[in-house]
């Protein structure tokens, strides 16, 4: 199993969650986050003056899911969030150890069907 987690632009959220339905993802996590990457934010002009603005808003997503679906996903998501243009995000992909449905006490696999 891997756990894929996903920093986009907030305005894409609602195509990367529409793409991700036509996969067959158990469920999804979204979170409202800040962040920057190489460019460190960037600078904003008010009043006249330039302030750097260093964390933007993202939207984190996590998603389990089964080995053989990871790298679809994967691609769902990049295809999807990406503008070419600086802070379209990263694509984490971890080993997941274990899940567990709490109301059933289903593991791993069984757990993400
Ligand atoms: N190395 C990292 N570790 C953790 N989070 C990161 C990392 N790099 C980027 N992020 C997260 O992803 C968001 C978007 O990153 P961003 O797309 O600006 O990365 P980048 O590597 O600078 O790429 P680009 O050159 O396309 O802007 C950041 O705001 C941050 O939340």
């Amino acid at each position: 199993m891997k756990l894929i987690t996903a920093v986009i632009k907030p305005f894409k959220l609602d195509a990367v969650r529409e793409a991700l339905s036509e996969v067959n993802i158990s469920g999804i996590t979204v979170t409202e986050v800040k962040g920057f990457g190489r460019q460190r934010g960037h600078t904003e002009i008010y009043r006249g003056a330039e302030y750097a603005v260093d964390f933007l808003p993202k939207i984190k997503l996590e998603i389990a899911v089964p080995d053989e679906i990871a790298d679809l996903v994967v691609e769902t998501i990049a295809k999807t969030a990406v503008t070419g243009k600086v802070g379209d995000g990263k694509i984490f992909v971890s080993e997941l150890e274990s899940v567990m449905r709490i109301r059933t006490g289903e593991t791993n696999e069984e757990a993400l069907s």
